[in-house]
């Protein structure tokens, strides 16, 4: 039965399910916690969908509207791991407390939704990962260009930009969202840019926005609002029409992030500090495709290990990762910011013991960016308090580690002074929370003592409670004469005076009896009774009162936000400095240089991940050089399959990647002149998502590179060609080639297995053939893995596949057909011809024999001989053989 159906018929509902399906109909794309006692109930389809995904009961109760109530609980005090695991999943969930009391109301108790948690406005830390940042992003389609604006709540960092509908793909793999809002209008558009983005693997949000949010004077307005501005040309927002769809993005994460923190539509995020309108030209662009081939911080395969992010995050900070993280996707291109963060890397690695107490303070840090937004929103608990205090007090310690290597780095001075004086917030926290408060303020002892006179004296009455007791006793026995009297204390009869019967004459006038057990009475005196009223109501007002005190200060804290972010914002940039240098120092990378001559010079790079991956097994890594110039703007690598061609140029992208991020690279030398984009074309792979096919993604990716690749921009293509016939991919592999050369000019790295590719640099001096060395060894090959100037003279193909195990008889048979072929193409050469002419002038005229051996080497080729298992091997190797029969 749906949701739908039931509100339909709201009357003939319960009124507690009435009450649930009016709060389900506000938020129908979220799951609705419906508080009840000390549960959180789920309904219906709600109930179905968490029991599954929680793997909790789902049971039936009762009915209403003549069906049975479907539901399924999770416990008050736990709920925090299931709402993880839910938004873990995708899943938003709008959490209804009870308002009203249910002692005094009549009917089903007053509920009302005060938070509303989705995975890109979580802000708890038991519901997010501390490693990593969960932007919330609106993307709102115009007629030529769209709006992007996102907002990491937990930082308080809001950016926006516009970009063409092509480059889409590129943001969403940068920005790596949560969480995505748009017009409910273009819902159908947003689907199809994601599945055509193959990759970006982001939650499109259920939630629907109100539609007069979307606009781009709600965006100016909020962003005025926020900023106290009276226009947006301070943030460098000078023409409105042309950033109409940005503004209209950011009145939508401005608008749902307030909402979803029980603030409202029209209400206002207390903690973003600044908005940075984006634009391309400040970053080295990085596609989606690129990102992905790089295993910047994922595999191919989508795990997290081996990375290059893996292998630098040694942080000592959450903070530190997640900056480390958005560095490596945020390479810059101006070599005065990057040089900087090399002069202060080189400074900590001169300043060993400096580097090492650095990073030991950092490891005591707290989270203190999450701790700021949680300030901002009032929902800081006592531990980020006292944890807050504990770090800010250590800051200046921190500094006096700094100030000194201040004189030889202008970035690690200024970070310095930003820690010498911890934000005035330290003073109010000491003096306020406990030295290690409780977890929860209802429990008390969160309150420092000496803050509040009031509360002092109410936990003095507690804390004195024993003593009093005692001395009352002693008392009582002295005047009554009664030896074995006992004042006492129990939950049910409150404070006593308990005589034995032996003694009942012995009681004096003024006990009143509260209590007749067998062998004794109990009493209470008027001294007692007052004592016991003061004592009790104590506690309870204690309580009361410190959770008053906590309120207040949470208010009096949203004052000092900023001062937090700033903090945060240095210790994560000092977390990673001293990270880089101590990764710097650990895996012997070296500094680059930054020129403004046009080229790359590497001399004795490496790939920083294979590297690290070889190292695991104690081989080692052969170093490669790479010359360009403009004189020398290609390489066309060619070599035996597994000789080292596709790790050879990514390690060229990942070190001049790590140099414009600010590292220093896994090289012996490095000198780098500007560079604006890094385009790969590597490896194939079909886009099922998508519905294309291997050839097809490989020719796409090709085009975004022809058309948009320049001088400065560095090109790695990697078989361009091979998924599709011989002559076709040869043909297009040429042109392409070709078109690089004499129009983009970029620094274009080309690996090949068309030897026939090697006649280029007779025609353009700028291009140069380098080959990745082997030696035979009988029939087997060992790979050098050096990189060597001229071509390759073979490519091993068969060598590699007897060393991979195919069996001796396949060799042998492929070898015969080899043979036949190479003796047939001696004779015609065609592929001599197909250089001289254009490329359609070539006909394919290789006899039938011919064409089999090609089809037969070209699928030896594409087996992928780690993913099929024994049985298919055999199936295949009888298959093949038949084919050679027949
Ligand atoms: N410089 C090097 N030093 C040591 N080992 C290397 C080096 N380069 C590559 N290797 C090793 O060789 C393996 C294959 O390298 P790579 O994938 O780059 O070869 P390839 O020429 O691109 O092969 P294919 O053409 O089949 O794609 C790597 O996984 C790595 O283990």
């Amino acid at each position: 039965m749906s949701n739908q159906v039931l509100a339909a018929d709201l009357a003939k509902h319960t009124p507690a399910m009435q009450q649930f399906l009016r709060i389900k109909a506000e938020h129908p794309s979220s799951l609705v916690f419906f508080r009840m006692g000390d549960f959180y109930e789920l309904f219906f389809e709600d109930a179905e969908k968490a029991a599954r995904i929680l793997d909790i009961t789902l049971t039936q109760r009762g009915q209403s509207a003549g069906n049975p109530i479907k539901m399924a609980g999770v416990p008050y005090h736990a709920a925090e791991q299931y709402l993880a695991k839910l938004v873990k999943h995708g899943e938003s969930v709008a959490i209804a407390e009870q308002i009203g009391d249910p002692a005094t109301s009549k009917g089903p108790v007053e509920r009302r939704v005060v938070r509303v948690i989705t995975p890109g406005t979580v802000t708890d830390s038991a519901l997010m990962s501390d490693r990593e940042d969960a932007p919330l992003l609106a993307i709102v389609p115009g007629k030529k260009n769209w709006g992007l604006a996102w907002l990491t709540i937990t930082s308080g960092s809001l950016r926006l930009t516009q970009c063409s509908p092509d480059e889409l793909p590129q943001y969403l793999a940068r920005i790596g969202a949560a969480e995505l809002l748009c017009p409910l209008d273009s819902v159908a558009t947003i689907k199809e840019a994601l599945r055509e983005s193959h990759g970006a693997d982001v939650h499109l949000s259920g939630q629907t926005i109100p539609d007069w949010v979307w606009t781009p004077d709600e965006g100016e307005r909020r962003l005025m609002e926020l900023f106290q501005m009276s226009s947006l040309q301070g943030l460098g927002i000078d023409d409105l029409d042309k950033y109409a769809v940005a503004l209209s993005a950011v009145a939508a994460v401005l608008a749902y992030g307030a909402n979803t923190q029980g603030l409202g539509w029209h209400g206002k995020l207390p903690h973003i500090q600044q908005c940075q309108v984006e634009d391309d030209q400040s970053y080295v662009g990085i596609d989606a495709a690129t990102r992905r081939n790089l295993e910047i911080t994922e595999t191919l395969r989508g795990e997290t290990d081996p990375t290059l992010f893996s292998l630098l995050d040694t942080c000592s900070s959450a903070m530190g990762s997640r900056l480390l993280r958005h560095w490596l996707h945020h390479p810059i291109r101006d070599q005065v910011i990057v040089g900087n963060r090399h002069v202060a890397i080189e400074t900590l690695l001169a300043n060993p013991f400096a580097l090492a107490d650095v990073q030991q303070t950092l490891k005591q840090v707290a989270d203190v960016e999450r701790i700021s937004t949680r300030l901002a929103l009032g929902s800081a608990r006592p531990r980020d308090l006292s944890s807050l205090r504990d770090t800010l007090a250590s800051l200046p310690a921190l500094a006096s580690l700094l100030s000194p290597l201040g004189k030889s780095s202008s970035t690690l001075q200024d970070l310095a002074s930003v820690l010498a004086s911890p934000p005035p917030v330290l003073n109010l926290l000491q003096q306020a929370i406990a030295p290690e408060p409780s977890v929860v303020i209802r429990e008390g002892g969160v309150i420092a003592d000496g803050y509040n006179a009031e509360l002092d004296e109410l936990r003095h009455l507690g804390d004195d409670c024993g003593q009093f007791l005692l001395d009352l006793e002693t008392r009582e026995r002295e005047r009554t004469g009664i030896t074995n009297l006992r004042v006492e204390f129990n939950k049910v009869h409150g404070f006593f005076i308990e005589v034995t019967n032996g003694q009942a004459d012995k009681v004096p006038e003024d006990y009143r009896r509260r209590q007749t057990l067998k062998n004794a009475e109990r009493y209470i005196t008027p001294e007692l009774k007052a004592f016991e009223d003061k004592a009790l109501s104590a506690k309870e007002r204690s309580f009361a009162l410190e959770k008053q005190l906590y309120d207040e200060l949470l208010v009096q804290l949203q004052a000092h936000v900023l001062a937090c972010q700033t903090t945060a914002a240095a210790l994560a940039q000092i977390d990673v400095l001293a990270t880089l240098a101590e990764r710097a120092q650990t895996l012997a990378w070296t500094r680059p240089q930054l020129s403004d001559q046009a080229g790359i010079n590497i001399k004795g790079g490496r790939h920083p991940v294979v590297e690290g991956q070889l190292a695991k097994r104690s081989e080692s890594f052969a170093p490669n050089d790479v010359l360009f110039d403009n004189s020398r703007r290609m390489l066309l690598i060619t070599g035996p399959n597994m000789g080292g061609k596709s790790t050879y140029m990514r390690q060229i992208a990942l070190i001049t990647l790590l140099a414009y991020v600010g590292s220093y690279v896994p090289a012996v030398s490095a000198t780098m002149g500007p560079v604006d984009r890094i385009f790969t074309r590597i490896g194939a792979a079909d886009d099922l998502a998508s519905g294309r096919s291997t050839f097809m993604v490989e020719m796409t990716e090709a085009a975004a590179i022809l058309h948009r690749a320049t001088p400065n921009s560095l090109v790695l293509m990697d078989e361009i060609g091979r998924g599709t016939s011989t002559f076709d991919g040869l043909a297009l592999a040429w042109a392409i080639a070709q078109q690089l050369l004499a129009k983009n000019r970029s620094w274009t790295l080309f690996a090949t297995h068309y030897l026939e590719l090697a006649s280029l640099p007779a025609k353009y001096p700028q291009c140069a053939n380098v080959h990745l060395s082997a030696v035979e060894k009988g029939h087997g090959i060992v790979f050098l893995h050096t990189v060597q100037a001229g071509h390759a003279n073979q490519s091993y193909g068969l060598q590699v596949a007897q060393l991979a195990g195919v069996p001796q008889e396949v060799i042998k048979e492929a070898r015969k057909h080899l043979h036949r072929l190479e003796e047939t193409a001696n004779q015609e050469s065609h592929q001599a011809d197909l250089f001289s002419h254009a490329a359609d002038e070539v006909t394919a005229s290789v006899d039938a024999e011919s064409e089999k051996a090609v089809a037969f080497l070209k699928e030896f080729e594409a087996i992928q001989l780690d993913s099929l298992s024994p049985k298919e091997a055999l199936d295949l190797l009888y298959r093949l053989k038949k084919d050679i029969d027949t």
